[in-house]
């Protein structure tokens, strides 16, 4: 026998292995071909090694080699599963009937390298280092039968040609695939990590494993080790979508504890599976293949599974794509739960500040406050706050965004009136470098780092015609552009505004725009003022007063009764903001366990000294009210709590001053 031509030789180098020798085997096969095989051999490969397909030529070429033999049918034929059935890669020849072919010539061929039947059907085995076995099958007459030693090598020859190039296109179309897979596969991986839905993440990777493998169904099982249970999604039928098996139960028990992938069909041992799902989920598994999870330090998270290839059965490469699948999988579900962490955390830590910002009271005025801000913390409603200065006005808009939907993202508080009307822009829309002699750096504005979350924006009332001009359009379009820039920005802020001004008013004196008193003004909160709250602020002064003594390692002290009374009976100009201040000068200056009503020195608040402005807004008789109680504490401190004194000082009797004090609802305290 004459070895391979150079020509055939150098072409498999050519394109397979540029810098190595042919394969052996390759060079083993066509050695033993007779010339004519070894012709068409050379070329075909020669038309597959210019990207031609070598299917079409190969019928016709068959036949020229037997024409000695008349042949009549020719086919392929490979068998997957349990059944045979003629290559679809090939041009199948339209004489040829499986049925026709002697069972006997399928059954035993594959054992035989040739196999010549009395009916005049020729068998030969292809090896194409292919998982499905296949025949190169002819019908000659049976007058051809006599020749079988001249028949014998050529077919053997043809088989082995068959075998090889279908190895090489199979490698070509592979090569093709696996491009397509990797791109594919890529793509796959880039949404799953953009994927938030936790169930629709797991459902995405079965439906792109079962699309990949060409196969029914698909599950991630993960691994519950507290429970030593596979928890496995998606699981048609199952209510809640997701199915429990044991962690030691069947083929996806042993992929777990081993680590190692395995395939699965009906031909090998049925005591390998776990039936109880295939029961709970009305199916039938026919074939499988189940590859480990690791995370990314090579820890088992649980076990890929998918269920019935559609044609034959689960192949190595199979195996290697749902091998590759699961890398991807198993770091987009630890990215996916390690997200989940974070959120969970930022929950926890939004639920521990909102307890610390409660609206802490109750009064009826606060209960019913309270209630109202528990609907509105579920919307995204635009809310206007009102209520005087120190009132809690910030304090609301925090519970808001701590109970709320948007709390895992940013709370942003801008004072309004404490931004100039010429930087205001760029406060709120951020600038581009260079848009004003200042701004060296480009900056993100208010609304910008706001995004997702809240935007509280204090003192609105004291913003510029000009500025409430471009906050209206940003709120009404969600769109900004920073100062000096082009692009528009998306914006999804929650707006809260707050004011100590009667909005409503400024609205009618035009000093704030009406449109966009509407546009803020969808909710109103209105804070009580703190000399309106009757006991709350015995309640806002014991909890300011644990929090200082938590601060300071202290035991909490107690409020005398008549510490109780002052603190009841003072007008609070300044509102809480006052009482938090007076607390925790108390609170780091007296040393006893017992606060007297002596220990409380009100400070005088600015607005004291212009009591007639305070009160501007009261109509003659509450006026008159409330300069006779902030008269009357002031007149009882001076004396220190000596009622005769502060009597005398007012110039009124005793009784009479007790009598007063009854009217002005303050408690009266003994001597
Ligand atoms: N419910 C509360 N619990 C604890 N502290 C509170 C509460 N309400 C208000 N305060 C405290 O009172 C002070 C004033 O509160 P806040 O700043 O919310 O009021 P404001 O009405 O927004 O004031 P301004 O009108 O001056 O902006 C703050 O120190 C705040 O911590």
């Amino acid at each position: 026998m004459t070895r391979t031509s150079p020509e055939l030789a150098g072409l498999l180098v050519s394109r397979k292995h540029p810098n190595r020798e042919m394969p052996s085997k390759t060079d083993y096969l066509s050695s033993h071909w007779p010339p004519v095989v070894r012709e068409l051999g050379c070329e075909l490969l020669r038309q597959l090694a210019a990207g031609e397909p070598f299917q079409p030529t190969f019928y016709p070429a068959i036949s020229g080699v037997l024409a000695d033999f008349r042949p009549g049918a020719i086919a392929i034929v490979r068998q997957r599963g349990k059944d045979w059935s003629p290559e679809p890669t090939f041009n199948v020849d339209s004489d040829f009937r499986l049925a026709a072919v002697p069972e006997v010539v399928i059954s035993a061929a594959l054992d035989a390298p040739f196999l010549l039947h009395d009916s005049g059907w020729v068998a030969a085995a292809i090896d194409s280092n292919d998982t499905a076995p296949g025949l190169l099958v002819v019908q000659v007459p049976r007058s051809a039968v006599k020749q079988a030693d001249a028949l014998r090598p050529l077919l053997i020859g043809l088989a082995q040609l068959a075998g090889l190039l279908i190895q090489i296109a199979g490698n070509e179309t592979a090569r093709d695939a696996e491009i397509q897979r990797l791109t594919t596969m890529l793509e796959i991986a880039a949404t799953w990590q953009q994927q938030r839905d936790w169930a629709e993440l797991l459902e995405s990777m079965a439906e792109a494993a079962t699309q990949l493998l060409d196969a029914q169904r698909a599950s991630i099982f993960l691994w519950d080790r507290r429970r030593s249970l596979l928890v496995g999604r998606p699981a048609m039928g199952v209510e809640g979508g997701q199915l429990e098996v044991d962690d030691s139960a069947g083929i996806v028990g042993a992929v777990l504890s081993s680590g190692i992938a395995k395939r699965w069909d009906g031909s090998d041992s049925e005591s390998e599976v776990n039936r109880k799902p295939d029961a709970q989920l009305q199916f039938q598994t026919t074939s499988l293949v189940a590859v480990p999870l690791n995370n990314r330090n090579g820890k088992r998270m649980g076990v890929f599974e998918v269920l019935n290839k559609r044609d034959g059965r689960f192949t190595e490469q199979d195996e290697h794509v749902l091998q590759e699948l699961a890398v991807h999988a198993a770091a987009a579900i630890e990215n996916s739960q390690e997200r989940e962490r974070l959120a969970q955390n930022c929950d926890q830590l939004a639920l521990a500040a909102a307890e610390n910002v409660q609206v802490i009271g109750e009064s009826a005025a606060v209960v019913a406050l309270r209630k109202t801000t528990d609907r509105v913390a579920k919307t995204d409603l635009s809310v206007l706050i009102l209520g005087e200065n120190g009132t809690g006005k910030e304090v609301l808009a925090r519970s808001i965004h701590l109970t709320g939907p948007r709390r895992r993202e940013p709370f942003i508080a801008v004072n309004c009136a404490a931004i100039v009307e010429t930087l205001l822009e760029s406060e709120l829309f951020g600038h581009e470098k260079g848009a004003f002699t200042d701004a060296h750096e480009a900056r993100a504005g208010k609304f910008e780092i706001a995004n997702g979350g809240t935007l509280f924006l204090d003192e609105i009332g004291d913003m510029s015609l000009g500025g409430q001009a471009k906050l209206l359009r940003a709120l009404e379009e969600k769109v900004i552009v920073r100062v000096g820039g082009f692009t528009s920005i998306n914006t999804d802020v929650r707006v809260l505004a707050a004011t100590n001004q009667p909005l409503a008013e400024l609205v009618r004196q035009k000093r704030f725009r009406e449109d966009l008193y509407f546009r803020l003004n969808v909710v109103t909160l209105k804070l009580p003022a703190l000399r309106e709250r009757g006991d709350d602020i015995l309640l806002l002064a014991q909890h300011f007063l644990e929090d200082f003594a938590h601060k300071q390692g202290h035991r909490v002290p107690t409020l005398s009764s008549a510490a109780q009374q002052a603190l009841k009976s003072h007008p609070w100009p300044g509102n809480i903001r006052e009482l938090r201040n007076l607390i925790e000068r108390v609170s780091y200056l007296c040393s006893s366990d017992i606060i007297q009503a002596s220990d409380l020195t009100f400070s005088a608040s600015p607005s004291d000294q212009s009591d007639s402005q305070r009160l501007a807004h009261k109509s003659l008789n509450e006026a008159t009210r409330q300069f006779q109680i902030q008269h009357i504490q002031s007149a009882i401190q001076r004396a220190g709590h000596n009622m005769t004194e502060a009597a005398a000082m007012l110039g009124v009797h005793r009784s009479n001053l007790y009598r007063k004090m009854k009217q002005l609802d303050l408690e009266t305290m003994d001597d």
